[in-house]
Formats: C-alpha cells, structure tokens, sequence
C-alpha cells in the first residue's frame, strides 16, 4: 500500500495545509479542535498503522486516538486526503488539481461533523486546570465527574428553574447577539461548605455537555495572566473560580480587584468569551463587594442552604434507597426544631451506615442532636485552625470521621475547602435578567 501510495505521489502535485493548536497569539485554534473531533470519528482511525487505545467517556468505552506522527486517509467528492499527526499541528495534503474543487466544501463539512459531534454530547468532556509552575497554562484531564442534576439535593423548583435558565441559554445565541451582548451567563453560588457547590458545577458541566475550566487564582501571578487564561478557553465551557470571597479577603493577593472585575465582565471581546458559563462560588457574599456581584456581572445568584427534611429525604431516596421510613417523623420534628448539617456531613453518614437504613437514620438523628444546634460544637466546632478535622472524642458515627476524609479524596474534582460559616437558607434566582424577560 505504502509503496503504491509513493508510486502515486510521483505522478501528483500535492498542497499542504497546517492547522496548528495554537494561533500566532497562542489562543487555541478553534479548528484544531474540530478537525481532531472530525478525525477521531472517521473510520480509516481503525486503519492508521499506530493508533492510541484511550478510555472513553463512559465506562468500559475504548476510543481510537491518532498516534503521533501518523496518517489517517479520508475521502470526499471522489477526492483523497491525508491527514498527519505532528504534534500540536494537524497536516493535511490535497492534490493541487483537487484543491480549487474540493478544500471549502471539505473544510466545511469538518466543521458540520464536528458541531453534529458537539451536539451529541460524544465528545469527552475536559477538565482543564492552570498549573502552578507556568502561569500561564492549562493542563487537562477527562473530565468525568458524575454528579448529575439528579443527583444534586436541591430544592425542586430552584432546580428545574436552573436548568430551564440553562436551557433557554443553549437556545439564545441569536438573542444576545440582536442585543449586542456576549453570549455567556454567570452563576453565583453561595452557601456552607459541603452544600453542593461544586457537585453542582460538575452538575452543569455534564448538563450543558461543556468542558469545565477551573481557575485556581493562587496560581497566578498577574492581572495579565488571568487575561491570557481566559483567551485560551474554548466556546463550550464552564470556567470556575472556588472560594472567591476566600480570595478576596486574603490581602496577599497578586491579581488585582480590577483584574477580577474585567475578568467577570469577561471585557476582553467577544470572541474570547462566546458561549460561556462562568460560576463562582463563595462561603458567604456578606462581606464581597457587591458592586462585584451586580446583574450582569453575575447573572443568577443561588443559595446552597444546610440540608433540611425535604433535602434530607431526596438523601435517603438516592444513598439508602428509602422513600419512607418510620424514623422520618422524628427526623422532621428535628429540622423543624432548627438543627441542621451539611448535605455532605449527611450523605457520609448515610454511606458509612448503607446496609441498614434505619441504622443511617439514627446515626443522622445522633449527629443532628449533637451537631445541629447551629452548628456550635461535635463535628463542625471541632475544626482547627488548619482546616483539618479533628478526630471525635465521642463513639457517634466514630468510623464516618475517618470516612468523611477518605470520601472527600475519593470525590473531589474540585478542592473541597472546609471553611465553614453558616448562613440563612432561602435559595434565590435573582428576577430581571434578559433571558428570564425572553
Ligand atoms: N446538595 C447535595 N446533594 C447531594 N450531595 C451533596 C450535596 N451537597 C453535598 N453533597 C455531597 O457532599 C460532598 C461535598 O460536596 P461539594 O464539594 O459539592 O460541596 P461544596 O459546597 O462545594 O463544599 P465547599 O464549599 O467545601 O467546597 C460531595 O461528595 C457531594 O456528593
Ligand atoms: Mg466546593
């Protein structure tokens, strides 16, 4: 084959065209990517003299990668191309007498494949994460965080609003653009530690079928290189900021207020912020200035309260599979009585206890008893200056203290910051906002 393919190179002239990952300015190449989804669904993959066997998306799936510096063969309108794999650049070779013909419409149906691609949802979600030793960088990994609207304890209304809001989203582009706006939606969310806030971005993620960018501010070192992060994210993604408020507050900071500000307004030109969703996520927005957090800068505010019965019962229904049980009226009288926990405090008990329910149940109202009287003294008073959870001196639930760690490791996409501060609970979307009005 190879030497019949010499043979017939002898005989054409051939063009060459390079897609590089990167533009001149190093912003991604948006066909970079698109020609690699359109590649990597061809099937002359299974034909490449060297292909990379990569896990895929779902579990047990096995997807075909091209190996470097190896060619994959594809035709169309009766003509043959060739695409190489060098690193960080995509070449393609066209016959010079077919080029004229066949390159736009060719180029066209990449990017027709490629969105078709998107739209499915085949394509593997990233997680893209800026790296400590070049502030300047993402590196990314598969994204496969599993957590899912549905699994989300969230009060139903606010949940089906979020996910209308992010719907309608999706579906405006042409309605932002008629306006003159960029098309992208910032989310606020706010609440205790271990109440969701980053379930639900990976949530979100999985929804919208985007990549997830998240920013971790403490690696970078300018107001310029938070610019330059954001020019490299790609349309289709969520780009997270955690703990902004923890930020904020820390006067060592190295990114500057304004640095913040232009990057919410994401000031830096459309093309650089199209079809994005931007969350941050805080403790408490008490002490944030709130002119950060104005309509438009921030979109759709939403409150993670503390677990209460109605929380507590989605928890059960997903961790121990009950819907009932004779133990809930007393769990309700003890919500009703104002003691609370987390959502995470809440589902680890009910992990550590799931092969008897009524066992989580009453470990739940152990902990609820001893914990929930705002909060003051067992497992949340026991935090120490560090962070780290003490061990309990108590027999409650001992062994959850010791899963309550392991289960944060096993997790954690996202950092899991124990900073604990309570709040009041009415989950809210802010009313006037363009799309709501639409
Ligand atoms: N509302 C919830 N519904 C279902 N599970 C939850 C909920 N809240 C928390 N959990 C569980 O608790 C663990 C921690 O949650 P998560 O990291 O999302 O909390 P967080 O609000 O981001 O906390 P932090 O402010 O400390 O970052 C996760 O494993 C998650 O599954
Ligand atoms: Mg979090």
């Amino acid at each position: 084959k190879k030497l019949w393919r010499r043979i017939e190179d002898w005989f054409h002239v051939y063009q060459f065209f390079k897609v590089p990952e990167l533009n001149d300015t190093t912003q991604h190449n948006h066909l970079y990517r698109k020609v690699s989804l359109y590649l990597h669904s061809l099937p002359s993959i299974e034909d490449s003299d060297f292909a990379n066997l990569i896990t895929g998306k779902k579990q047990n799936d096995i997807v075909l990668c091209l190996g470097p510096n190896q060619t994959i063969e594809d035709h169309f309108l009766g003509a043959t191309l060739f695409w190489f794999n060098q690193t960080g650049t995509f070449l393609l070779k066209i016959r010079k007498v077919d080029k004229r013909r066949i390159l736009r419409p060719y180029l066209q149906h990449i990017h027709a494949v490629a969105d078709e691609i998107d739209q499915r949802g085949k394509r593997d979600l990233l997680l893209f994460m800026n790296i400590a030793d070049d502030f300047r960088r993402w590196r990314s990994v598969p994204f496969t965080h599993p957590s899912t609207f549905d699994t989300v304890a969230m009060e139903p209304d606010l949940k089906s609003k979020v996910k209308s809001d992010l719907e309608s989203f999706l579906r405006a582009k042409q309605y932002y653009h008629r306006l003159g706006r960029v098309w992208k939606r910032s989310f606020l969310l706010y609440g205790p530690s271990g109440t969701g806030k980053s379930s639900f971005v990976a949530a979100m993620a999985n929804f919208l079928s985007y990549d997830v960018y998240d920013i971790d501010l403490c690696k970078i070192s300018s107001d310029s290189d938070l610019k330059s992060l954001l020019l490299q994210t790609t349309p289709k993604s969520v780009v997270v900021i955690e703990d902004l408020d923890r930020f904020l507050a820390e006067k060592t900071a190295r990114i500057s207020a304004s640095g913040i500000l232009n990057f919410m307004d994401a000031l830096l030109t459309s093309c650089c912020a199209e079809e994005r969703v931007m969350v941050f996520t805080m403790n408490t927005k008490e002490h944030v200035d709130p002119n950060l957090l104005r309509p438009g800068r921030v979109d759709v505010h939403i409150h993670f309260p503390l677990c209460d019965f109605s929380a507590f019962k989605t928890l059960a229904s997903s961790y121990l599979g009950v819907k009932e049980h004779k133990l809930f009226p007393q769990v309700q009288e003890i919500f009703q009585n104002g003691a609370s926990l987390s959502p995470a405090e809440i589902g680890e008990l009910m992990i550590a206890n799931r092969n008897s329910p009524s066992r989580a149940i009453k470990s739940v109202i152990t902990a609820l008893q001893t914990d929930g009287d705002g909060r003051g003294c067992g497992l949340i008073g026991r935090q120490t200056e560090d962070d780290e959870m003490d061990e309990p001196d108590g027999v409650v639930c001992g062994e959850t203290f010791h899963t309550v760690k392991d289960l944060r490791k096993l997790y954690g996409f996202f950092s899991f910051r124990v900073t604990r501060r309570s709040s009041s609970s009415n989950a809210s979307l802010p009313p006037a906002s363009p799309l709501e009005k639409e």
